[in-house]
């Protein structure tokens, strides 16, 4: 609203109805204004950690262990023991049921999805989970006294009871090779040894500037800021699709971590990411080259079923109350795009990508 519009009185005290007097509407605009600002970075600051320019510092994960087949290790590779704990918005998350779906691990870990809950303000299992009815109570069940956040995904060792591992760019790791026993798909490599070096470049440059960049726009509490990350943001966009302008996949003919890794985030872009994160520069589907590769990643089988688009808006839009506070969930854009022909077989030697 701007302030222009006030009459001159507006200055002034003015009378209601009943005569009594109230505040002048310039006033109770400026009060409203201090308030809800205070009130903005306070939540602001509870929702998303940040430095003295007011740029968004992302905690780092705490359960750091390895599911493994090396001899003395307390996490043995098994079938059954191991529950992926995951809520479908979340882009981190995501990038582990995209994996397990894959390798095709369905029946070696279970899976247990979570919702955010307004009311708790945090992750809720549907039904009772090792006696918890949230995900912070299953953190404190792993660890006593627990003082970091209660994120997902969480890699579950069920024999133990404890989390072996909070961090997704590790549980993928896990998933792609120390599982392969207890697979369906265990020949599909998604970080060989011969690109170990490239996928790693693209993780650390994707990181950085699209997965965490678009929460790092999102979250700025500074213009500054903002505009730092989003100019970030928008050059490695530009430049990704340029390489993929010659190359079907980041790194080669070959789906690997790096483009499971992308996809997660390029998924939510143009619904969530570009309006309520502010990143609108470009849509995905505006690039000549993201776009299809969006596509053409979204219909390699197993993919699809692990994407939910609609879970992702509700969980965006409804839960991060100070970015949106009217909580009202956008309709569009229309999903039906993902499903569209993308054209980009013609580019690969190799028949099959996965
Ligand atoms: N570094 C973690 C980040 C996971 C993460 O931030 N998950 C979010 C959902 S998208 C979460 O659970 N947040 C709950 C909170 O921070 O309280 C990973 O990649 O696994």
């Amino acid at each position: 609203m701007s302030q222009q519009t006030l009459s001159p009185a507006a200055d002034k005290q003015t009378k209601t109805k009943k005569g009594k007097k109230s505040l002048p509407p310039k006033l109770i605009i400026k009060l409203g204004k201090f308030v809800w600002t205070t009130i903005w970075h306070l939540m602001m600051s509870k929702l998303a950690p940040r430095n003295k320019s007011g740029e968004y510092i992302r905690p780092s994960s705490e359960f750091r262990n390895s599911v493994g087949i090396e001899q003395g290790n307390v996490y043995q590779a098994a079938t059954g023991r191991y529950n992926l704990i995951a809520g479908l918005g979340c882009p981190w998350a995501h990038r582990t049921l995209v994996v397990r779906s894959l390798k095709k691990l369905e029946q070696a870990i279970s899976l247990t999805i979570v919702s955010p809950s307004p009311i708790e303000g945090g992750w809720v299992f549907n039904q009772e989970y090792e006696g918890c009815r949230t995900l912070a109570e299953l953190y404190e069940l792993a660890q006593p006294g627990y003082g970091g956040r209660f994120t997902v995904p969480v890699l579950w060792d069920s024999q133990t009871k404890t989390i072996v591992n909070n961090e997704s760019s590790e549980i993928i790791v896990m998933l792609n090779s120390q599982f392969n026993e207890f697979a369906n798909n265990p020949t599909l490599d998604l970080y060989p040894q011969e690109l170990k070096e490239k996928i790693d470049q693209w993780n650390e440059r994707i990181y950085t500037s699209v997965n965490n960049g678009v929460y790092r726009c999102g979250f700025a509490q500074t213009q500054e800021a903002y505009e730092q990350v989003y100019h970030e943001l928008f050059t490695t966009l530009d430049e990704i699709d340029t390489v993929l302008n010659t190359s079907r996949y980041l790194c080669g003919d070959t789906v690997t971590l790096a483009d499971v890794r992308l996809f997660t985030t390029l998924f939510r872009f143009d619904t969530v990411y570009y309006a309520l994160f502010k990143c609108n520069r470009k849509r995905i589907q505006d690039y000549q080259n993201l776009g299809p590769y969006l596509r053409d990643l979204y219909q390699i089988t197993g993919i699809a079923d692990t994407c939910d688009l609609e879970s992702v808006k509700q969980d965006y839009y409804g839960n991060l109350f100070p970015l949106n506070p009217g909580g009202i969930i956008p309709s569009g854009p229309d999903p039906m795009f993902l499903q569209e022909p993308h054209h980009r077989d013609k580019m690969s030697k190799q028949a099959n990508p996965v």
